[in-house]
């Protein structure tokens, strides 16, 4: 990802996202490692401007493209890994949480799905998917947080598989994570893939426009408006 300053994904930046992943499934790619250019942030997660006072289409179009780009991501054959060289809350945070496995640079950057501090509500397959990966108990205790984990705190409850010194070593360790695929029969590994994932997927491709109504009708909401407009405020500040 390369949108300065943040990579915040924006509506430009989740349609290249997912035309890029869409390429990469018809070119049969042996893998791949979502990384970031920025030296701090892995991504800043949903572009907040998307969500303050939106227009209604352009809002549809956001969040039917978020979903597209997540179920590209997260049901790809190719094995994926990402490498988090930055901070990666909330929506950075799924992007990377939908790939295979997670490599991180240590020791200062945070991750986690930190939606409730910010008065938003981290849709159900955001929960599923930090669920799948941390287990159920520590998901319910991280999402009514809205908890950022340091790197040490992520591997510990299994939000991350390893801790990399720098990017460069994240980049070597997520080849080594797809060198190991390599070997594996294709069909074999990208069906046991999906096997564990059709559930998670399955509760989204079922109920598309209901939650894109829930993402809708929640921001149109005044006192969510409020919030996001409170929270753009104390960014901006910093
Ligand atoms: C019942 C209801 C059910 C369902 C509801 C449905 C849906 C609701 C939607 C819920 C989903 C939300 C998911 C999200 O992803 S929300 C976004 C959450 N993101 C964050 O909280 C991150 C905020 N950013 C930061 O914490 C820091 O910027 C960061 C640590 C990433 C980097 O810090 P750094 O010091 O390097 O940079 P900053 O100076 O803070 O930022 C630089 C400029 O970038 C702007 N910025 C930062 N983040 C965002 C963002 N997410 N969107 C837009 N813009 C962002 C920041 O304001 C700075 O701008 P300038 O001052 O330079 O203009």
């Amino acid at each position: 990802m390369q949108k300065p300053p943040v990579n915040s994904l924006n509506l430009d930046l989740l349609v290249a996202l997912r035309d890029t992943l869409v390429k990469l499934e018809k070119e049969k790619c042996k893998g791949m490692i979502l990384t970031s250019e920025s030296p701090s942030v892995f991504s800043a997660g949903l572009d907040i401007m998307e969500m303050y006072r939106p227009d209604h289409n352009r809002a549809r179009k956001f969040w039917t493209t978020l979903q597209d780009t997540w179920i590209k991501l997260y049901s790809s054959p190719y094995p994926t890994v990402a490498a988090i060289n930055g901070h990666s809350p909330a929506g950075g945070c799924l992007l990377a949480l939908s790939c295979e496995y997670r490599v991180m640079v240590g020791p200062k950057f945070t991750i986690g799905l930190n939606e409730t501090q910010l008065g938003i509500v981290a849709p159900f397959w955001f929960q599923d998917c930090m669920r799948n990966a941390i287990g159920e108990r520590q998901a319910e205790l991280a999402l009514t947080l809205g908890k950022m984990f340091s790197v040490d705190e992520a591997l510990k409850v299994g939000l991350i598989d390893e801790i990399a010194k720098d990017k460069a070593d994240a980049i070597s360790k997520a080849e080594d994570f797809l060198d190991e695929q390599s070997g594996l029969p294709a069909l074999a590994r990208s069906t046991v893939k999906v096997a564990f994932r059709e559930a998670t997927l399955n509760r989204l491709l079922k109920n598309r426009e209901a939650d894109t109504k829930m993402f809708l009708d929640f921001i149109s909401m005044p006192k969510v408006q409020q919030a996001l407009e409170m929270y753009m405020q104390t960014l901006k500040k910093k």
